[in-house]
């Protein structure tokens, strides 16, 4: 394994290892880190790790740590510890099987959301269980027939994008966590737009008119990768503005989202506090979620294995262990 290696977001690589990155003791969670959000405070570092992907290198070296109940996580920074890369360069195919790669077989990703109404404040946190698309096609979006992986085509199911067995369960995990002092909504609707800047005016108000309820730059392509890496994936979105429908009000800018970013960080690390010992345990293995995202892929696969490239299988069982030789 090569950790010094450049990242390069569709690399003919070959300088991986198949070997588990991770040979202690099982991490099932891991934790994807947006906006003000670099590190998981108050748990054990135990080690760092900066595995080689057939996609190239993470966003971030991994962290892994362990809660004060023993319970060992991987933590990753979405937009690397300085925030050096912007959400269209994500290196999203990496991020996903490095995690999938140590183990981990559900994903906590945490974004910073405008907001497309009313009742979420800024300081809202919001469990989505829906995503409108306005990516622009510029992000790889698949495991699947691009890059070494031609030639194999593959659609997985992506009508729920949300892992619906954990969704209501970290929806009500993050409540308990708050308390009264924070608002959390569930079942809402996020709008993935493509960055960097913010949208206009009349943007805002269409999504509004299409059901959108927050907006975000970065869960797309994330969730359909980890559903392709049959990841069990939630996502914890905190509200920093009201973008920019509000006609009495300025558009957005990045001075008013940073003003709600330290009582967001703060809650954030709260809510990990206590959600990812009960989460650990929400995909151990006869747990329904682990159950049904483990192997889901293999009914999306189209080509047959013998009509596919020996590269694309090769690095393919690299997220899909059981993929065929
Ligand atoms: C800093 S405002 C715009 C930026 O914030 C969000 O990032 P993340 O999802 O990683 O918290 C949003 O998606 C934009 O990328
Ligand atoms: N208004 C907004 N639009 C897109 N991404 C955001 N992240 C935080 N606020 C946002």
């Amino acid at each position: 394994m090569s950790a010094s290696a450049p990242y390069a977001p569709n690399a003919p690589n070959l300088d991986f290892d198949h070997a588990p990155s991770w040979t202690g003791p099982p991490i099932h969670v891991g934790v994807i880190g947006g906006s003000g959000l670099y590190k998981l405070e108050g748990l054990d570092v135990i080690t760092e790790v900066n595995p080689m992907t057939p996609w190239g290198h993470a966003s971030s070296p991994i962290t892994v740590a362990k809660t004060p109940a023993g319970t060992h996580v991987a933590f990753l920074a979405r937009h690397g510890l300085t925030h050096s890369l912007s959400p269209s360069s994500v290196p999203s195919l990496a991020n996903i099987a490095a995690l999938k790669h140590l183990g981990v077989r559900c994903i906590l990703a945490f974004s910073a959301v405008g907001s497309l109404r009313e009742e979420i404040a800024p300081k809202d946190f919001v469990v989505p269980s829906q995503i409108i698309d306005r990516t622009k096609g510029i992000r790889r979006a698949t495991f699947f027939g691009e890059g070494n992986q031609n030639g194999v085509v593959a659609h997985a199911t992506f009508g729920d994008p949300f892992d619906e067995i954990l969704r209501p369960v970290v929806e009500k995990l993050t409540r308990q966590a708050l308390g009264p002092d924070v608002k959390v909504h569930g079942r809402k609707t996020l709008v993935c737009m493509e960055g960097p800047s913010f949208s206009t005016r009349a943007e805002s108000i269409m999504y509004r008119a299409w059901g959108g309820d927050v907006i975000n730059m970065s869960t797309l392509p994330e969730a359909k990768l980890a559903r392709e890496a049959e990841l069990s994936y939630v996502l914890i979105a905190t509200s920093t503005d009201y973008d920019a429908w509000r006609e009495t009000s300025a558009a957005v800018d990045v001075s008013e989202v940073i003003k709600s970013f330290q009582a967001n960080v703060a809650n954030s690390q709260k809510v990990l506090k206590t959600i990812l010992d009960p989460l650990h345990d929400l995909v151990g293995d006869d747990a329904e979620a682990f159950k049904k995202a483990q192997g889901s892929m293999k009914f999306s696969v189209m080509t047959k294995p013998e009509n596919v490239p020996t590269i694309a299988k090769d690095s393919l069982r690299f997220i899909l262990p059981w993929y065929p030789q």
